[in-house]
């Protein structure tokens, strides 16, 4: 059984995470495969520099993240360029560990930002959005200390929540309490555990 996560920016999909990971889950994080995929010395960040120039590179040779952020929020273009690059990377790496946790009998929870976006419920047995309102998203990022306009260039970036919620097998409206969330992620983890083939 193959089961993804995902939500919006800052919907709580990092906070599921961690409470499915201390239920006994293990977690493919892509936003982590994301970034280790264009770590300096890999091909994924010599086809990054290829595309765009050696401008988005950090004086130490990184990627220089919030210039590629300000590149491809504000252009669709230059956006499926970069996804082009970085996502048949992160579905390789994430199937490996995939494969070598499920090898291991743990139920595997893949962890996917942009599931919807890219159109790969199909893969999945299960889908469990974490679902809260466009503004419940701005206030919990600008609190984590971003800038409002970059939030709502990234939720622009991203599926509605009607496209994400159509998607889904599980939904846990992230709206009330960490301690209701706990027990919504509980009552999914057992509930999934349960029916693991
Ligand atoms: C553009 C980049 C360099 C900006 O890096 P930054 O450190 O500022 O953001 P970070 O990677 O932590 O992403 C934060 C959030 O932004 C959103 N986001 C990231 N990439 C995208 C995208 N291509 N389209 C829409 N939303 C996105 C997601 O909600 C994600 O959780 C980076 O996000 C990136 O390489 N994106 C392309 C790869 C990708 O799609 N990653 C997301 C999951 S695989
Ligand atoms: N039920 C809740 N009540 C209050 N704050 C919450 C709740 N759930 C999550 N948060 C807070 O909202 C912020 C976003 O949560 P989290 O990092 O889990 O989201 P995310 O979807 O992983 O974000 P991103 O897309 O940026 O990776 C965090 O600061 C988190 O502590």
């Amino acid at each position: 059984m193959r089961v993804g996560l995902t939500g919006g920016i800052a919907s709580g999909k990092s906070t599921v995470s961690k409470l499915l990971a201390e239920c006994g889950a293990v977690i493919v994080d892509s936003d982590k495969i994301a970034r280790e995929v264009v770590e300096p010395g890999t091909p994924g960040l010599a086809a990054v520099v290829e595309e765009f120039g050696p401008s988005v590179l950090t004086e130490s040779g990184e990627l220089d993240r919030a210039k590629v952020g300000e590149i491809v929020f504000a252009d669709e273009g230059a956006r499926e360029r970069l996804n082009a690059i970085v996502h048949p990377l992160v579905g390789a790496r994430s199937a490996e560990l995939e494969e070598a946790a499920r090898t291991a009998g743990r139920l595997v929870v893949n962890d996917i930002p942009l599931l919807v976006e890219v159109d790969y419920a199909p893969f999945f047995d299960e889908v469990i959005v974490v679902d809260v309102p466009v503004e419940t998203q701005i206030e919990r990022a600008v609190a984590r200390g971003m800038a409002e306009a970059d939030v709502r260039a990234r939720i622009s970036a991203q599926a509605s929540r009607e496209d994400r919620l159509a998607a889904a097998t599980y939904v846990i409206d992230n709206t009330g309490s960490l301690e209701d969330l706990e027990k919504r992620v509980r009552e999914i983890y057992d509930s999934l555990a349960g029916t693991r083939s």
